[in-house]
């Protein structure tokens, strides 16, 4: 069935009216035409920001202000809750982010709502099963997939403030034609975990944001070849350039838990008033924890150090008596934000049939690494950190082991050096 027949039943689904879904992936071939538009040049958006000059997303966790209550309820229809929107301005007074990123972070949490109400009623809607076509890595699309793909496009392109969006879902890098200033580089996985779709299980999306490359200006680009060079060099920075990062989760609620530098914040949706309100603020991964989370399936296919780290896991007398406990959703967003919790490790390893593993560098560890760094934990490949690699391609995959410092550190005492 092709992507704009199932957009066609998304539109049903979430009444949205035709003129709403353009078609997703149009690439550099207006590019020319519109080389002569004044669009403000990236640099110049940059040096416009009161972003942190030059200097990399700091990977410090940053601790909790002595008071995190709520501010007092001024009446009884005040929320006396923070929302994601007034949590967005207090960011802005602070400086830590601009008005335009701010539009950009709301446009994601709007995605992020659309495809909550579609994954909660995806099996009423007939928006379960498979679209017809394979993505880029030769995965059969869900249905879903190509949906909250569309979605993620749509509210990003509305924003007019994000030059460049890559997804999990799009082969190529996409230059959007819609900007008008901002420029911010986007990147996500639209829905993550989807073969847990059908069962109803915990499913994901997942984001980071970047500033424009000053390094190779799409304003420079003379051909549509010269375009998309640039929008791909613009797309692979790496993770500690993150200026924001983020995941949803959509289950027993549906959560959004992202930074942007300067902490992790946790909102729930209240599906009454439709709106995020904070649930979770500054959280901490614990920096132990006994629960490992990796499919085990893939055991005998991974590397020998990887392998004596799980059975290490298994001795109780190691553990005082107590054995890890195995958790494994199968659902990257689900299993990390347990982790960021309860505290453990979630991993996915290389293996024989897939050296570098499965999860993509740019659109998965990079943004999950981004967010465990700042709530205190690690992302690893086993070797080095996963947010200094330098991506070479959009849909590079690498090893992750992510979580608890201190269960991330035990990990690498066995895979580093070896
Ligand atoms: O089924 P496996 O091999 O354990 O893989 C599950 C992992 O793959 C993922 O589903 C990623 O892939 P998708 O983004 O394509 O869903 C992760 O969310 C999950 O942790």
């Amino acid at each position: 069935m092709a992507s704009h027949a199932v957009n066609e039943m998304a539109q049903k689904a979430a009444g949205l009216g035709a003129a709403a879904l353009p078609r997703p992936g149009r690439v550099a071939s207006n590019r020319a035409a519109r080389k002569t538009a004044s669009m403000p040049s990236p640099s110049a958006s940059r040096s416009q920001q009161p972003a942190a000059p030059g200097v990399a997303a700091s990977a410090v966790a940053t601790e909790a202000p002595a008071s995190t209550a709520a501010p007092p309820r001024q009446d009884e229809y005040d929320l006396g809750a923070t929302t994601l929107t007034t949590w967005l301005l207090k960011q802005e007074l602070k400086g830590t982010i601009d008005s335009e990123f701010a539009v950009v972070l709301s446009s994601i949490a709007l995605a992020c709502k659309q495809i909550a109400s579609l994954v909660g009623r995806a099996g009423i809607s007939n928006l379960t099963g498979l679209a017809g076509e394979e993505n880029v890595q030769g995965e059969a699309q869900k249905k879903l997939d190509v949906v909250s793909n569309t979605v993620f496009s749509n509210c990003l392109r509305s924003t007019g403030r994000t030059g460049i969006i890559a997804s999990e879902e799009e082969e190529f890098p996409v230059f959007v034609e819609e900007t008008f200033s901002g420029n911010y580089v986007v990147v996500f996985d639209p829905l993550d975990g989807s073969s847990n779709i059908d069962a109803g299980i915990s499913v994901g999306s997942i984001f980071g944001a970047y500033l424009p490359s000053e390094e190779c200006s799409l304003e420079d680009a003379e051909d549509g070849e010269t375009l998309m060079n640039n929008c791909v060099l613009n797309v692979c920075q790496p993770g500690k350039m993150l200026k924001a990062a983020g995941y949803c989760l959509y289950s027993t609620s549906t959560v959004l838990v992202l930074s942007v530098g300067d902490g992790v914040f946790g909102f729930t949706l209240d599906p009454l008033i439709g709106e995020f309100v904070m649930s979770h603020p500054y959280m901490q991964v614990p920096e132990s924890g006994k629960i490992y989370s990796f499919n085990e399936g893939n055991y005998d296919m991974w590397d020998d150090d990887v392998k004596a780290y799980i059975d290490s896991l298994k001795k109780p007398e190691k553990w005082e008596g107590k054995p890890y406990s195995s958790r494994y959703i199968g659902a990257l967003v689900g299993d990390f934000h347990r982790t960021m919790l309860y505290g453990g490790i979630y991993g996915y390893p290389g293996a024989t049939n897939a050296p570098n593993g499965k999860l993509r560098l740019l659109y998965e560890c990079a943004p999950m690494s981004f967010l465990a760094e700042q709530a205190g934990g690690m992302g690893s490949t086993g070797k080095e950190r996963v947010l200094d690699i330098d991506p070479t391609a959009v849909h590079q995959r690498v090893p992750l082991f992510i979580g608890s410092k201190k269960e991330v550190e035990y990990l690498e005492s066995f895979t580093k050096g070896k």
